[in-house]
C-alpha cells in the first residue's frame, strides 16, 4: 500500500468536461516526486484534487489505505496533505511571523518549534520575520509558501508550480530548499513546468498528457528516455 494512491479518477470544473481523464498516481513516504507534461495536460488539476479542491467524478484517492476522495480541503489539511498553490500563496499585509502562525491555525500548543524549523530551513525568512510578506520577492515569496505549509508538520507537500516567474538562479534556490525540505521526512509532490529541473531532483515522475498518466517512471529513466525527451523536454534527436 502506497501513502497515496489516485486511482482512475476523473475531474474537470465544468459539467461533462473531464480535464483529469481516469489518472493514475501514486507517491510512497519520503518520496519526492515530480509531475511534468504540456500545458493543459492536468497538471494542477491533479494537485488541486488531491488537496481537495476539486471533487472526482469517478475514482478514488486514499492516504495510507484511507478514502479521503470526498473529504473538503480543511479536512484534507488535517491528514497531513499541505497544499502550496501556485498564485496567492502567501497574505501580503501580513508580516512574515504572521503568515507563519496563518498557517499553522488548526495546531494548537506551541509554534515555536515550528516556527524555529521554518528559520532554520529559511534564514532569509527569519532575517525579515517582521517584515510585510507583500514586500518579500518572488523567491522569498515562494519559500514563504512552503515555509507556511511546513507548519504543519505534513506528512506530504503539494507543491504546484513553485518555480513559475523566478529567475535561473532563484530556481536552483528553491529547489534545494525543497531537496531539504524532503530530506527532513516529507513526502512531495512537484508540479513543474521546469521538467527537467524537476526530474533530476526527483525519485520517480509522471509525465501527464490529456489528463491521463502518458509515463511513469525513476526520475534518470524518464529524462534519458528518448520518447519522453522528444515530446516534453525539447530534446531533438540526432538523424542517424
Ligand atoms: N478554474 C478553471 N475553470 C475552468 N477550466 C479550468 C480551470 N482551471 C484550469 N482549467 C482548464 O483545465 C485544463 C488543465 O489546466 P491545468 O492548470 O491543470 O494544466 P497544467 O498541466 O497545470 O498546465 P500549465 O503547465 O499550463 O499550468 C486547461 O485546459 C485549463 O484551461
Amino acid at each position: 500500500m502506497s501513502l497515496l494512491e489516485v486511482s482512475d479518477v476523473y475531474a474537470g470544473y465544468i459539467p461533462d468536461v473531464d480535464i483529469l481523464r481516469g489518472v493514475n498516481f501514486r507517491l510512497e513516504a519520503g518520496e519526492l516526486v515530480a509531475v511534468i507534461g504540456p500545458n493543459g495536460a492536468g497538471k494542477s488539476t491533479l494537485a488541486k484534487t488531491i488537496a481537495g479542491l476539486l471533487r472526482p467524478r469517478l475514482g478514488t484517492i486514499t492516504l495510507a489505505g484511507e478514502d479521503i476522495t470526498y473529504l473538503r480541503p480543511n479536512q484534507i489539511v488535517k491528514k497531513g496533505i499541505g497544499y502550496v498553490p501556485q498564485i496567492a500563496n502567501v497574505f501580503p499585509s501580513l508580516t512574515i511571523e504572521e503568515n507563519l502562525e496563518m498557517g499553522a491555525f488548526i495546531k494548537s500548543g506551541n509554534l515555536k518549534g515550528l516556527k524555529g524549523r521554518v528559520y532554520e530551513t529559511f534564514p532569509r525568512l527569519a532575517e525579515r520575520r517582521h517584515q510585510r510578506a507583500g514586500t518579500l520577492s518572488g523567491g522569498e515569496r515562494q519559500m514563504l509558501a512552503m515555509g507556511r505549509a511546513m507548519m504543519l508538520d505534513p506528512q506530504i507537500m503539494v507543491l504546484d508550480e513553485p518555480s513559475a516567474a523566478l529567475s535561473p538562479a532563484l530556481v536552483n534556490d528553491v529547489f534545494a530548499k525543497i531537496k531539504e525540505i524532503n530530506a527532513q521526512g516529507t513526502a512531495i509532490i512537484l508540479v513543474e513546468q521546469n521538467a527537467r529541473k524537476a526530474l533530476a531532483m526527483s525519485d520517480r515522475g509522471y509525465v501527464l498528457e490529456m489528463g491521463k498518466d502518458r509515463y511513469e517512471g525513476l526520475g534518470s529513466e524518464l529524462l534519458n528516455d528518448p520518447k519522453v525527451g522528444e515530446l516534453y523536454l525539447g530534446i531533438v534527436r540526432a538523424e542517424p
